[in-house]
């Protein structure tokens, strides 16, 4: 009989700042082409926990780890794992767009320049194809030369989902990436999210409760660094199991 293989997996996780005990004993298991919600209240882990899964907190002067981290049953802190192949494979988007002072076309193409891919064909089908992708195509395509800068916050949390995309990665980290939007823009995301799970996994951290409810088929409750509660979503906000799942979903804190 086969074991059943994860995209992504945490087991027996913990994770240090210094002295601090960030994550403590994490056991997560996801499925490929599902989108998990991590919520939970302000400093239980949740950023910390997403960044282990593209190694971004190794910049950080005293993180460490302890346990596994899974990419496709492969440990990703294994010393044999080049970061730059990883951080390909495993995309990222932040809270605030971050757009370079660039041309739209040249932030889309970044990686893929950074790569070594010069040829012009190839950047241009790569930017139509992830600008398609992120659902921004036909609000830029005639104006692919100007400044990313000029976009509106909306149209420049896209342009870093495209980005994101060029490398053509198979997971996807998006660490409240609606939170600095207006509403309009946020539920353009949130469509977008649901459109791109066909495709990638996608793993959000969010603070809003009703959104990881609409975008999410999983989610993850974290509290003060454990993993207190893992399931379906719709359960999760049915029938939550911890009284402190309970309560935070409720809003009697966080
Ligand atoms: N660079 C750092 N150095 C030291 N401690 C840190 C660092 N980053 C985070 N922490 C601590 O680790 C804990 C978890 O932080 P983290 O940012 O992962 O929480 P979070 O759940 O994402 O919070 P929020 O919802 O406010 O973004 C917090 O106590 C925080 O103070």
């Amino acid at each position: 009989m086969s074991k059943k293989e994860y995209k992504l997996e945490a087991k027996e996780l913990n994770a240090y700042y210094g002295g601090f005990h960030a994550l403590k004993g994490i056991n997560i298991a996801m499925e490929e082409k599902t989108v998990t919600a991590f919520i939970g209240p302000s400093g239980c882990g949740k950023s910390t926990f997403l960044r282990t899964f593209n190694r971004m907190n190794d910049y950080i002067e005293g993180f460490r780890v302890e346990g596994e981290i899974l990419l496709d049953s492969r440990d990703i802190y294994d010393k044999k794992v080049r970061v730059d192949e990883l951080r390909k494979e495993v995309g990222m988007v932040f809270q605030k767009p971050n757009p370079f002072p660039k041309s739209i076309f040249e932030n889309v193409v970044y990686g893929l320049k950074i790569q070594g891919i010069k040829k012009k064909s190839v950047l241009e089908e790569a930017a139509e194809r992830t600008l398609r992708q992120a659902a921004l195509w036909d609000e830029v395509k005639d104006k692919l030369q100007k400044s990313a800068l000029a976009l509106s916050g909306g149209q420049q949390q896209r342009l870093c989902i495209a980005r994101a995309l060029a490398s053509q990665p198979s997971v996807l980290l998006m660490d409240e990436p609606a939170s600095a939007l207006d509403p309009i823009s946020t539920a353009k995301v949130e469509e977008l999210i649901y459109e791109l799970k066909k495709e990638y996994t996608i793993v959000i951290v969010t603070h809003n409760m009703q959104q990881a409810g609409r975008v999410s088929d999983y989610t993850a409750f974290f509290y003060i660094g454990e993993l207190v509660e893992y399931s379906k979503t719709k359960a999760m906000f049915t029938s939550p199991k911890d009284t402190r799942t309970q309560n935070y979903i409720t809003g009697r804190f966080g």
